[in-house]
């Protein structure tokens, strides 16, 4: 049986750095978080983020947007966030409404506010190994990867999924801990071969238990990013299950992480920990500026 990574206590203690850090600081840093429509699973995640963000002694911006929105009203409401000194950090749930530009929405983030990590320059400065803002959950996978690995240099590691918010960010970050990397996706050849040869496997597919047990080498380690609602056996309920058929990979993996109680808190604690990044580096700019 793999050892099971409690990803929830990891967040926890994540959560109370951040806040012995904050209350050591000259200002408050403030996280914006905008949600245009009403998908209720998403508003689910923003009052978590909300509850969080406040936990940790920060400021939580929440601007509710209706489904009708239009790209010019999003883009001035970003356009004011990137204005407002209060905010430090700026983060647009997606998906986006389908009559929205996403990428055009993204572009117009400030970088030094955008703590999804999502702006070519954040994704560029990543890909050239420079200081810049890290995607939330790829960096929580890589935490909880170091806290359990150590040293990664010369593993194996297979990323299934090419997401511009998970899979290719994560397999930066891979990169730069010297592993060797290989970016799977939904049509790769031969995908459970691929995952075989796995010592560290990502699942960021977006596919409900699409990775069987039996694709993974004994001992490896899973990190499992997917999360899918699901109907429950119980009729009209629903349930949370990862990219991975948990009970299976379970027997057969050395770590692995479960869903729920796995990546996710991780992402939200480090998207504080990204608010409170940008929130350090807005701040002693200012301050250089001003001296
Ligand atoms: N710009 C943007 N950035 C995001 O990072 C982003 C986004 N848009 N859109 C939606 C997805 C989803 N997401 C989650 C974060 C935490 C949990 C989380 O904490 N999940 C808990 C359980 C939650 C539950 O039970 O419903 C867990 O896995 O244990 C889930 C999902 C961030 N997303």
């Amino acid at each position: 049986m793999a050892d099971i990574i409690d990803g929830k206590i990891f967040a926890e203690s994540l959560r109370a750095g951040i806040a012995a850090e904050v209350a050591t600081l000259a200002f408050t840093p403030g996280l914006a978080v905008v949600l245009v429509g009403d998908d209720p699973a998403s508003k689910v995640y923003v009052a978590n983020k909300a509850r969080q963000t406040v936990e940790v002694g920060m400021r939580s911006f929440e601007h509710r947007l209706p489904a009708e929105t239009t790209q010019a009203d999003l883009l001035a409401l970003v356009q004011a966030l990137n204005a407002d000194a209060a905010v430090h950090g700026i983060l647009v749930q997606l998906p986006l409404p389908k009559h929205l530009n996403t990428e055009a929405i993204i572009a117009a983030i400030s970088p030094a506010k955008d703590v999804d990590g999502l702006t070519v320059t954040n994704a560029g400065l990543l890909a050239n190994g420079l200081p810049g803002l890290v995607p939330c959950t790829p960096l929580g996978c890589i935490l909880l990867l170091q806290d359990r690995l150590g040293d990664m240099t010369g593993l194996n590691a297979v990323v299934v999924g090419r997401s511009n918010l998970v899979g290719k960010p994560i397999a930066q970050l891979l990169l730069q801990q010297n592993c060797t990397v290989t970016i799977a996706h939904s049509k790769t050849r031969n995908l459970d071969q691929i995952c075989k040869t796995a010592d560290i496997l990502i699942a960021a597919v977006g596919r409900s238990e699409l990775i069987k047990g039996n694709w993974i080498k004994p001992g490896a380690t899973v990190i499992d990013v997917g999360i899918n609602r699901v109907p429950a056996a119980e009729p009209g309920k629903t349930k949370l299950v990862g990219d991975v058929a948990f009970s299976e990979a379970v027997q057969v993996a050395g770590i692995i992480t479960p869903v729920p109680g796995g990546v996710g808190p991780m992402t939200i604690a480090c998207l504080l920990r990204n608010a409170l990044t940008a929130a350090k580096r807005i701040e002693t700019t200012l301050e250089k500026e001003l001296s």
